[in-house]
């Protein structure tokens, strides 16, 4: 049994997790240890952890160990917390890559069950202040198995990661980093230099951020991301983020020599291509795409319109998954609803069109 959780590092992952494991019954306290008391307070203040103890304490006493701080830094918090470790204390993290630290950490606790962790959800948000308590609910939770895995201790983490609502997936650690370094790294590394196109154009004409619109948003949040988990989780993916970057590069030199030699036939032929490869990948997984179905809304720039369309859903028992107001422009307003299920969509799509609003599926 899982009764005593330490969570080291209760920023957005920790303090996300800490606020899930208060509905997960066999756990019984939860205790956080952090560098930034600041985060400390907060992830108090919200009731992400029961209390708050030094590394020593915290790990001494507890069932589980979760590391959730940036990848660069967890191999030497593990050094320093292995002396107190007892002998049944599984350690896990939630660090975005996986190799590396799989084999560094099932060295260093040799006598300890060591399983890495990747939560496939989040944001670009740090901190306890952008923690969710449903952030894992459908999320896929990849979970590694090597030739060193305790199969008990496994099962009994894929049941917790079961409790939070997430899909557990056990996989090679070297399968996860490969996947998760086209899937997740590259599009980083694509939004951030994407971003510093847009941000040096910016530079010589003000008019810029006035025309930018959503396909901007759609590719730039996560460039907002934390610097030093990036950094981190770069240099620790490296092969595969090279590897990506390669092939990303080789594609945009092919379109631009399709764009540069007028080339229609072909051009058209590739943007069909992509078009049905997008529309084909599953988009019912969080882990995967985080939009479920979808409606785009257009709103008038008056009081109150959000509160009606809520009012209209709510009372025909739609559940608004989540809203999201699209800042395209200052007057009005685009909002994005998402829904667990098709029906929802359908529903509201008829029930919003009846009211005769501006409203798109996606
Ligand atoms: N943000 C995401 O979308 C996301 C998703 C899945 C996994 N992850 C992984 O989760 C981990 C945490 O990411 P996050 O987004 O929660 O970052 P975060 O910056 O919100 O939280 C990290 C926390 O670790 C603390 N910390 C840093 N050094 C410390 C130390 N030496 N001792 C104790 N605490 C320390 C920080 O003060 C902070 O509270 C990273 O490894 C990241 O790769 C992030
Ligand atoms: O949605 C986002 O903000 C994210 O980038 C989250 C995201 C990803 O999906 O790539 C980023 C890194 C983490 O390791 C896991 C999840």
């Amino acid at each position: 049994m899982i009764e005593q959780v330490a969570i080291i590092g209760v920023g957005l992952i920790g303090s996300s997790l800490g606020l899930a494991l208060q509905d997960v019954t066999e756990v019984k306290s939860v205790v956080g240890i952090d560098n930034n008391s600041r985060h400390v307070q907060e992830a108090l203040d919200i009731g992400a952890i029961d209390e708050e103890a030094t590394l020593k304490e915290g790990v001494q006493e507890a069932d589980l160990v979760v590391l959730a701080v940036p990848v660069g830094i967890i191999k030497d918090l593990v050094i320093k917390i292995a002396p107190y470790l007892n002998s049944e204390t599984i350690i896990t993290d939630v660090g975005s890559t996986k190799l590396q630290l799989v084999k560094q950490l099932e060295e260093i606790v040799e006598d300890n069950t060591y399983i890495g962790g990747h939560p496939m959800a989040g944001s670009e948000v740090s901190g306890p202040s952008g923690a969710d308590k449903y952030l894992f609910e459908n999320a896929i939770y990849a979970l590694t198995k090597s030739n060193k895995t305790d199969e008990e201790a496994l099962a009994k983490l894929k049941n917790l990661v079961k409790q939070l609502g997430a899909q557990p997936l056990i996989i090679s650690p070297q399968a996860h980093d490969q996947i998760v370094g086209i899937t997740s790294h590259l599009p980083h590394v694509v939004a951030v230099s994407l971003m510093e196109v847009v941000a040096d154009y910016s530079k010589e004409s003000d008019l810029l951020t006035s025309l930018i619109g959503g396909g901007f948003r759609d590719t730039t949040r996560i460039s907002a991301g934390d610097p030093t988990m990036w950094k981190d989780i770069f240099l620790n993916n490296r092969d595969q983020v090279l590897e990506g970057i390669d092939a990303f590069s080789n594609n945009l030199a092919e379109l631009r020599e399709l764009i540069a030699s007028k080339n229609e036939v072909k051009l058209k032929d590739k943007l069909a291509q992509i078009k049905e490869a997008r529309t084909k990948i599953p988009m019912k997984k969080k882990g995967l795409l985080p939009s479920n179905y979808e409606l785009i809304l257009t709103l008038k720039d008056k009081p109150n319109q959000i509160g009606k369309v809520a009012t209209l859903l709510g009372v025909a028992k739609i559940n608004i998954q989540d809203i999201e107001v699209l800042k395209v422009r200052d007057k009005g307003g685009t909002v994005r609803l998402s829904f667990n299920q098709e029906e929802e969509q359908e529903k509201a799509y008829s029930l919003l069109k009846e009211a005769e609003y501006k409203v798109i599926k996606k």
